[in-house]
């Protein structure tokens, strides 16, 4: 059932404009998926949105973009939307490559730009029937 699905929100300091923006956007299709977040995304998302309910997870740095990927891995999460920051250097870049390396290997559909966060949602949205 379209409810049982979950979405993982993630998006780097630079970014968290666009996604607070584009969850209270999509917030009603948003709205039938568990949503689980990175602390400080989850934050920002919860405050665009506050009808939403969204797990939020540690934040990235400090283990947030792990405990997604562990997600994934366990088959808990089935869907990632992450805005990701081409332009700034990252302490925890090798927790964001292993995220993303596990949706390869799990082969979740997996957004990194906003382009593509919006075919996403176009799917999320038939999958709902
Ligand atoms: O750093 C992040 C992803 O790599 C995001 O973490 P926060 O949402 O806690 O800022």
């Amino acid at each position: 059932m379209a409810s049982e699905r979950c979405v993982a929100l993630i998006a780097h300091d630079e970014k968290k404009d666009d996604m607070a923006e584009f969850a209270r956007r999509n917030r009603q299709t948003l709205a039938n998926w568990r949503i689980v977040a990175t602390g400080t995304t989850g934050g920002r998302v919860q405050d665009a949105c506050p009808d939403l309910q969204v797990t939020r997870l540690k934040s990235g740095p400090l283990g947030g973009d792990q405990q997604i990927g562990a997600m994934i891995a366990t088959g808990e999460v089935q869907m990632l939307i992450f805005f990701v920051d081409p332009l700034t250097a990252m302490p925890h870049d090798v927790d964001v490559k292993a995220l993303m390396r596990l949706a390869i290997v799990y082969d979740i559909p997996m957004a990194l730009n906003l382009a593509t966060a919006g075919q996403l949602i176009d799917f999320m949205r038939s999958e709902r029937a």
